[in-house]
């Protein structure tokens, strides 16, 4: 028999009920009893839809996010949230979203820095490390929901990050500290835990440990082994599990740890499947992850049978099934869809509807394909739907991309030439003042947008609310000085949804959210087909707040690999195609506001950095097709046409050569966190444009100061010739409040004015 199972389920709740509660409590309105009994149902309420699992997931449900759970679990929390005087929630929430020194007794607490979880749209919390780091162990609330879990009727499996990976995720804070040199100081506290978790009964315990699909060295492959020899003599059955990438020559020590399974994502790695089967010592478990938890596309279980029958054959009992990874990073269940178009939608699988293609598989090995013959023929005809509907095919795209050739993603002239035109179309003085593009996203708005999509405001009256907006924005922007300016972004849901809204090609959902981070959602639109720009889709809006202002107003948009990574992508073409695809519609749109008169324009590649493949040795084809696409987007214009891009949560050591040949003529990025030490990778390569490092973290409730700024601006100044500098924060302001708006601005302003009298 095969055993079913799942990594982890969507935990913001179908409706955002998370989000809603946490925000709730944040503001006051909810006591942390109501957030509490609130996160219990939506645990409850996700198990009900995974019993039918063999085991199900117990402590992937997290209050903001996993990775600080574990760090809470390990007792590594920072010093700087407090001890003795706060409640546990409140210092978790410290840790997770900082506090400003408006908050009760003046003190600001930094929040932990946030990153990216691999190459997906989700950020964890740093882990932080210092030489002196001990853990200890709470395990509460692991305990509490495998109780919570038993009385429900499940088997639970506890889901815990693996010792290694946790130290990997994990940031030392003094240069002195080797995170692995921490191992040994780790892994009593896992064995404690493991014990608490036998003494409860629980027979599997899921350990993840993403790790091994990336490149590791030497030290980290004996960490891998050292730690798992340490815990085989817990009493649980380990499961180790990798996602989002293949083992490559890590496959062999992934097979050969001394641990009761091995959890291989099936999805990405499909030609390693049979190694494993042979590798894998006879006495262990093999999961697979044999549905997709990043896409959102029906599996064709027909196929997925074809294979997979005969792995069964091999292992028996052995063979476990689940989706490739957690589900985190889908939406929860399509049938509350009521808008999405009959076809699309039938093509498609959320979290609820992938475990039961999970269960439908595990019947067919099980019992037969007899016995689910009826599913079997429905998934065939819907997947040969997709597979002949037209709607995907548009012969004018791929006329459109025929035409392309060597020239189209060139510049006329090299920056060195093309700056003078920029510089004469356009005067600005020494480190120009910028933003990113959004401003506050204010209830108002949103209330505003939702009242037009219901049809509780006309087009017109929506059309002015933005109008207003945008003017209040051009205005306040004029009054502090800024140098170019934006129009905000007030018409915009989502940098990607909107323009996805707005393109041939893309299906959107009403409610498809997945997580970001914490309370923080984005519902990635469905690129289904060829994409297509009918017409122009920010002209108008940048037009009119164009109108409104003597100073340069920058045009915004968001650039072709963005808008893939941060979609929900056709999976019947190479990537590459569809990110030239993307490229074309939104070139279209960049000689459109050239031609309105825009003279910046700026193409977000926020997520360019991002969807860089794990391994090394698959970047360099990634960087070529990725920096190809944006070329072709950004570089049809006129010399005094001045490109700009943005992108955050950046190391750019590593990319810095594909970002030069992206060939903007700024690029602003996210920088204040690491204090100017992310430029060096620019101060090496002699970065040839100019860039607009953020001065401060727009993260933070926190009012930079004009001091601190004008400190990280001198230090980029070393790296960087002063005259290549624009002034600008990290990212955009769509989170924060016009309140913390103004004066963090009012005080970068004021720092650039600084910076230019010390060159005159
Ligand atoms: C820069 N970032 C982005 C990433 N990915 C993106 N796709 N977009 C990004 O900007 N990745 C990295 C970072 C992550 N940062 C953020 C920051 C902020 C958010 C965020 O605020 N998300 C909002 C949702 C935004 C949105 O779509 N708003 C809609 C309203 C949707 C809504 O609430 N609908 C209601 C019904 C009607 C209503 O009340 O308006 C409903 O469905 O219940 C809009 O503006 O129209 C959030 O609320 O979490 C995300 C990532
Ligand atoms: N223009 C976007 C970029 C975010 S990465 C914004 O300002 O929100
Ligand atoms: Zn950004």
């Amino acid at each position: 028999m095969a055993t079913t199972h799942n990594l982890g389920f969507p935990r913001i709740g179908a409706r955002r009920e998370l989000k809603h509660a946490l925000e709730s409590f944040w503001q006051g309105s909810l006591t942390e009893k109501e957030l509490r009994t609130e996160g219990a149902s939506l645990r409850r309420r996700n198990w009900a839809i995974q019993a039918g699992l063999d085991l199900a997931p117990i402590g992937d449900f997290s209050f903001y996010d996993q990775v600080l759970d574990m760090s809470v679990t390990l007792g590594n929390i920072p010093e700087r949230a407090g001890l003795a005087e706060v409640s546990d929630l409140d210092r978790y929430f410290r840790v997770a979203r900082g506090r400003s020194a408006n908050d009760d007794d003046g003190c600001a607490i930094h929040a932990g820095e946030m990153t990216k979880w691999f190459d997906t749209n989700y950020h964890y919390i740093v882990p932080e490390f210092h030489s002196d780091t001990g853990f200890s162990l709470n395990s509460e609330r692991l305990m509490e929901q495998i109780q919570e879990a038993r009385e429900q009727g499940l088997t639970p499996k506890p889901v815990l990050i693996g010792p290694v990976t946790y130290l990997w995720l994990g940031k030392s804070k003094d240069s002195s500290t080797d995170k692995l040199s921490l191992l040994d100081r780790l892994l009593p506290v896992y064995a404690a835990l493991l014990d608490r978790i036998a003494a409860a009964g629980v027979e599997w315990v899921q350990v993840d440990e993403p790790v091994l699909v990336t490149d590791l060295d030497a030290d980290w492959r004996h960490a891998l082994n050292l730690a798992y020899h340490d815990l085989k003599t817990c009493t649980p059955k380990l499961l180790v599990t990798t996602y989002f990438g293949d083992l490559r020559e890590n496959l062999q020590l992934a097979c050969e740890l001394p641990v009761a399974g091995l959890h291989l994502d099936a999805i990405s790695a499909p030609e390693e499947v049979a190694r494993v089967v042979d590798w894998l010592p006879p006495h262990k478990t093999l999961s697979l992850g044999i549905i997709d938890g990043r896409n959102i596309w029906r599996t064709d279980l027909n196929r997925t049978l074809d294979w997979l029958e005969q792995v069964h054959d091999r292992l028996g009992d052995r063979l476990w099934l689940a989706p490739s990874c957690s589900l985190l990073h889908v939406p929860v269940d399509v049938d509350i869809e009521h808008k999405l178009d009959a076809d699309i939608k039938s093509w498609l699988a959320f979290a609820v509807q992938k475990l039961d293609e999970l269960d439908i598989l595990a019947r067919a090995l099980n019992t037969g394909r007899a016995s689910v013959h009826r599913q079997l023929t429905e998934n065939a005809r819907l997947i040969r739907s997709r597979q002949v509907s037209g709607r995907a095919h548009s012969p004018a795209v791929t006329d459109a991309l025929s035409n392309l050739d060597g020239h189209t993603g060139a510049r006329q002239a090299p920056y060195r030439e093309r700056i003078d035109a920029q510089r004469r179309q356009t005067v600005l003085p020494a480190y120009p003042t910028t933003t990113i593009g959004s401003f506050p996203q204010t209830e108002e708005i949103r209330l505003a947008r939702q009242q037009f999509r219901t049809g509780n405001l006309t087009e017109a009256a929506y059309v002015a609310r933005i109008r207003e907006e945008i003017a209040y924005c051009v205005n306040q922007q004029e009054e502090l000085g800024l140098d170019v300016l934006v129009h905000g972004e007030p018409e915009r849901n989502d940098m990607v949804e909107y323009f996805g809204e707005q393109l041939n090609g893309y299906a959107f959902s009403q409610f498809g959210w997945v997580q970001s981070y914490g309370s923080r959602c984005v519902k990635p639109p469905i690129l289904f087909g060829d994409i297509s720009r009918p017409k122009a889709m920010t002209v108008d809006w940048i037009r009119y707040a164009q109108s409104l202002t003597e100073r340069p107003l920058k045009g915004m948009l968001t650039g072709p690999v963005t808008m893939l990574n941060w979609s929900f992508v056709r999976d019947d073409q190479p990537r590459k195609d569809t990110a030239l695809q993307l490229a074309l519609a939104i070139r279209g749109e960049v000689l459109d506001l050239e031609k309105a008169g825009v003279k910046i324009i700026q193409i977000d590649e926020a997520a360019l950095r991002e969807g860089l493949p794990l391994r090394q040795a698959d970047r360099a084809s990634y960087l070529d097709w990725a920096v190809n696409a944006f070329r072709v987007a950004a570089n049809g214009v006129r010399d005094e046409t001045q490109i700009h891009t943005h992108m955050c949560y950046s190391e750019f050591n590593d990319i810095i050569e594909a970002i030069a040949r992206m060939d903007a003529d700024v690029i602003t990025i996210e920088t204040s966190r690491s204090d100017m030490e992310l430029l060096d990778a620019f101060r090496g390569f002699e970065y040839p444009n100019e860039l607009g490092p953020g001065v401060y973290d727009i993260h933070s409730p926190n009012i930079p100061k004009k001091q601190e700024m004008v400190a990280l601006m001198q230090k980029a100044a070393e790296r960087i010739p002063s005259t290549r500098l624009w002034v600008n924060p990290d990212c955009g302001l769509k989170t924060r409040r016009w309140e913390e708006v103004v004066p963090a601005l009012r005080a970068m302003v004021q720092a650039a004015r600084e910076l230019r009298q010390a060159i005159q």
